[in-house]
């Protein structure tokens, strides 16, 4: 299988410190990984090389067969999906749910004088319906609620049709209800033969869709398990990981950890 991330001994190093530490992670284009850890562990900073937003102060990081440092990241960029919170904080508050979507074509994040072909508009209107959002096309994005608006980065993040998807707590602050609706969605999506590699950061276990195949677990900027879901996630690397005990248990492809 195509590989698509390839970090060998990925280092960051913010005011003296380690924020990653000797990373190294691979991941293939039919693979779909959830990243865990706690707070600080380095989950974000992961994503945004991934991303190619930022280069690691050492190592080397491979991202769809480019390396950091050695390629042009306007070009690499749009073939990456990205979406997290402080994407959606740069979107207007009054623009239009189909623009949202559809300036992922531009990278941008509001609608100016570029010009969109038919095919756009078509494939906006299409992500929509997939993603349940057709309905709300002409509304303000500002006046969507919390789930809809995570609908909506994640339906702008496939929009370019990219081959690597990242996606930063797409289901923090959401309820129940809503929080379910989209592991629906993801979950569909990540057992989809088409869909492109898929990585998740999130907080919870309870929030890995069914059909997520690996686990890497950060802590402190170093890399504590890293693998197939049965190896990497365990009451044990969990435990390590978080630094206290925590038993987890697995139903039908999904997950809940507790203190032990
Ligand atoms: N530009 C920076 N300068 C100094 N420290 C930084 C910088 N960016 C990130 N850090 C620190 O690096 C560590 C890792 O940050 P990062 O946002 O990657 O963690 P995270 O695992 O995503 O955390 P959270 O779960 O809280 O979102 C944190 O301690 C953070 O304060």
């Amino acid at each position: 299988m195509p590989n698509v991330l390839q970090f060998s001994d990925v280092t960051v190093v913010r005011d003296g410190n380690a924020i990653l530490d000797s990373v190294n992670w691979s991941v293939d284009d039919d693979q779909r990984w959830v990243i865990l850890g706690p707070n600080g562990a380095g989950k974000t900073t992961l994503l945004q090389i991934a991303s190619a937003f930022l280069h690691p102060t050492s190592g080397t990081a491979e991202v769809l067969d480019e390396r950091l440092g050695a390629v042009d990241v306007f070009e690499l960029r749009p073939m990456i999906g990205f979406a997290s919170t402080a994407m959606a904080r740069r979107v207007p508050r009054d623009e239009k749910v189909l623009n949202v979507v559809m300036t992922a074509a531009y990278s941008v994040t509001g609608r100016w004088n570029e010009e969109y072909e038919d095919i756009d508009s078509r494939r906006a209107q299409r992500v929509l319906k997939e993603w349940k959002l057709d309905h709300l096309a002409d509304r303000a994005f500002g006046t969507l609620s919390d789930g809809e608006q995570k609908r909506v980065q994640i339906a702008r993040s496939v929009m370019t049709d990219p081959e690597l998807l990242l996606l930063d707590e797409p289901a923090a602050s959401l309820d129940l209800g809503a929080r379910e609706e989209l592991l629906q969605l993801l979950s569909g999506y990540a057992q989809e033969s088409a869909s492109p590699a898929f990585v998740m950061v999130t907080h919870h276990v309870e929030e890995i869709p069914q059909g997520f195949t690996h686990a890497l677990l950060l802590r402190q900027g170093s890399v504590v398990a890293s693998g197939p879901l049965a190896e990497a996630l365990t009451s044990e690397t969990l435990t390590e990981t978080f630094g206290m005990p925590i038993t987890l248990t697995e139903s039908d492809g999904r997950y809940t950890a507790r203190a032990a």
